[in-house]
């Protein structure tokens, strides 16, 4: 199956109202798990609707490989169902008369597959996802983790090149989730099918994505890797948004702790421009009780301990630092009280600079990818 290509795909609902889809040019590998990321209404239901063709874009085009599946400029659209592609949506609409079973081989009857053949597929389809024990029971008998299952199995039942998922697990407690997403994984790397997968929830998608596209009000931010778009996010919305607990994110300024990142960035990258803004992640904000602890080419302050909140596996440390309240992330015990002085730190390369248009200053990347300056 060659790759999914968006091409200045525009979708405006109401006539005159902001396009829920702006000027989207996205191309999903082929093979790929490709999640669609952003906050509510951004738009990722709308561009995964129009690329199973449950909506037509009100400008551009939609191809798979050299096919053009919609192109409103050449007149084209391809129904759903001859787009080959399968769906599972978040209200996962089984047919309640049906039992599991009826379900499952629901896709494979549309599509006249022998009755033998129809039933070896559905079996097959609801042991990978673990729930060929229910087959003879109605969906009203299941749990809603089962019923998601059964959506599932239902779609990979008829094989599709392209699975379509919108919030599939949202239904799902908490482990539940955990497990559907390591099977939706697996299931990914067996069949090599190509996965495009919408959600809020940005752990969801650097758990199992191979790319992730990130979405604001309607416009593509950033499509990267999950480690990538983590590492080296492309601007400051994306910053802001992949990662928990979230970035720490400082507005440039003269004073407090903006001056001081900023004096400190200064120093280390000549003719960086203007930064809008310093991030830095919570598991890179470092804790020292002097100075003496701290490299040599680290940016560094003294912080305040305002609060000490112990997870299980870490502690999150509330910080004021000069004028700023900033959370810092450690995985041993920070054996620190609220007063405490401290100084916290953090490497070069381990602040993110974005400019006034929050666009990220690769400039700075560059200057502390290569020999450190030492900095007085
Ligand atoms: N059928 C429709 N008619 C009019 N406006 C719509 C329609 N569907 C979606 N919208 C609007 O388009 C925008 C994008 O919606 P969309 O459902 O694509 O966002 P989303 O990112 O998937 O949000 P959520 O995570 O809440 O599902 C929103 O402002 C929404 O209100």
């Amino acid at each position: 199956m060659p790759a999914i290509h968006l091409s200045g795909v525009v979708k405006t609902y109401v006539s005159g109202a902001r396009p829920a889809v702006r000027d989207l040019d996205l191309t999903i590998p082929d093979g790929s798990f490709t999640c669609l990321l952003g906050p509510s209404g951004c738009g990722k239901t709308t561009t995964l609707r129009m690329i199973a063709g449950l909506e037509q874009p009100t400008r551009g085009e939609i191809r798979v490989g050299d096919r053009v599946l919609d192109s409103v400029e050449r007149g084209v659209y391809v129904p759903p169902e001859k787009r080959d592609m399968g769906l599972v949506f978040q209200n996962y609409a089984l047919w309640p008369h049906l039992t599991v079973q009826g379900n499952t081989e629901f896709g494979l009857r549309m599509r006249k597959v022998p009755a033998e053949r129809r039933k070896a597929r559905a079996k097959e389809a609801l042991e990978k996802v673990h729930v060929a024990d229910c087959m003879d029971r109605y969906p009203s008998q299941l749990s809603g983790g089962q019923q998601q299952r059964v959506a599932l199995a239902r779609m990979l039942a008829v094989d599709p090149d392209v699975l379509l998922l919108d919030e599939p697990l949202s239904n799902l407690d908490a482990r539940l989730r955990l497990e559907m997403r390591a099977e939706l994984k697996r299931i990914h790397d067996e069949t090599g099918a190509t996965v495009v997968f919408v959600t809020h929830d940005q752990m969801e998608a650097m758990t199992m994505a191979t790319h992730i596209a990130v979405m604001s009000e309607g416009e593509l931010q950033q499509v990267a890797p999950p480690m990538e778009m983590y590492e080296r996010p492309g601007n400051r919305f994306v910053a802001g948004f992949v990662g928990s607990p979230p970035m720490n994110i400082v507005p440039a300024g003269e004073s407090g702790l903006a001056g001081s990142l900023l004096r400190y960035a200064e120093k280390r990258a000549d003719g960086l421009g203007t930064p809008g803004c310093v991030g830095v992640r919570p598991e890179a904000l470092k804790l020292a009780a002097s100075q003496d602890e701290v490299p040599d080419t680290a940016w560094s302050d003294e912080a305040v301990v305002e609060a000490v909140l112990p997870t299980g596996a870490s502690w999150t440390v509330q910080l004021r630092v000069l004028d700023t309240e900033m959370f810092a992330v450690t995985h041993e015990d920070p054996e620190a009280a609220p007063g405490d002085r401290l100084r916290c730190w953090a490497r070069p390369g381990r602040l993110h600079l974005f400019a006034e248009d929050g666009a990220r200053m690769s400039a700075w990347d560059d200057a502390t990818t290569t020999t450190p300056k030492v900095v007085s």
